[in-house]
């Protein structure tokens, strides 16, 4: 286990070196929950951060993983379809997960028949089930589920998952997943996961490419004037918290 409330951070020159030490990272705590636990509880966001997962795909962690050990769950999701563009299950299923020899049972996507109250109903519903069957872990701090991995990324205006910065949802303490149906970046309809699940994690790791995004990474973790603190500023693992920047999302560090 990471030591509480770990804080790395490693800046990469190039997308593709961050892409290899993410695969890295993620392999090892694969072969460490595996090994502990018999299950690895993997936790994904939708944008970016797909593309940084590329290269998990290949050789040699195409073989040497034990996929079938692997369980997928997103930390957000748009209400709509599987099959459309704005689909974070797509977008994952399409860059990542066909490409990996994964059990279809343990891939966790959102009921996209439901309206966005029932599918965040649902989706509590399920991990619920899950961490009574010891799938997902549960943490004796909080009482919320504890992710063995969250990858997580962040836009531009600091928001992970899909909670938005001044947004009440931030606050949420009681709900394991929640909706939103005002989303400032569209599509409006969501689910999210909220803070207490998020920070409960053994460990997240946060992707963040872009000079878009560096003075949201400013704020997180420099000196920023600006007071208000943005979403990503409350990203506080249990376990440990692993920023991957490229230079240009560090460089207001
Ligand atoms: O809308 C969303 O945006 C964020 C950030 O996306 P990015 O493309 O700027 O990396 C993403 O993490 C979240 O899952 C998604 O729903």
């Amino acid at each position: 286990m990471a030591t509480k409330g770990e804080v790395k951070k490693e800046v990469f020159e190039s997308a593709e070196d961050l892409a290899v030490a993410l695969a890295k990272y993620t392999a090892q705590l694969s072969d460490k929950f595996c090994k502990e636990r018999g299950a690895f509880s993997v936790v994904l966001s939708g944008g970016s951060l797909i593309n940084s997962l590329r290269k998990l795909v290949e050789p040699p962690y195409i073989d040497s993983i034990e996929w079938s050990k692997w369980h997928i769950f997103w930390a957000d999701e748009r209400v709509v379809p599987k099959d459309h563009e704005d689909s974070n299950y797509k977008l994952a299923y399409d860059g990542f997960l066909s490409k990996v020899p994964l059990l279809p049972g343990n891939v966790y996507s959102i009921n996209d028949a439901l309206s966005a109250e029932g599918a965040a109903e649902d989706y509590e519903t399920c991990l619920r089930h899950l961490v009574k069957s010891n799938v997902v872990d549960i943490s004796a701090a909080s009482g919320f589920p504890k992710f063995d991995l969250q990858l997580l990324g962040m836009g531009p205006d600091g928001h992970v998952a899909s909670l938005f910065p001044g947004h009440p949802l931030v606050k949420e303490n009681e709900k394991w997943v929640t909706f939103i149906k005002d989303s400032p970046k569209p599509p409006p309809e969501r689910i999210t996961f909220t803070f207490p699940v998020i920070n409960s994690s053994a460990y997240i790791a946060l992707v963040v490419n872009g000079a878009n995004k560096a003075g949201a990474v400013q704020n997180a973790l420099g000196n920023s004037q600006n007071s208000e603190k943005l979403p990503v500023a409350m990203v506080s693992p249990e376990g440990e918290l692993a920023w991957f920047l490229d230079t240009a999302a560090a460089s207001k560090l």
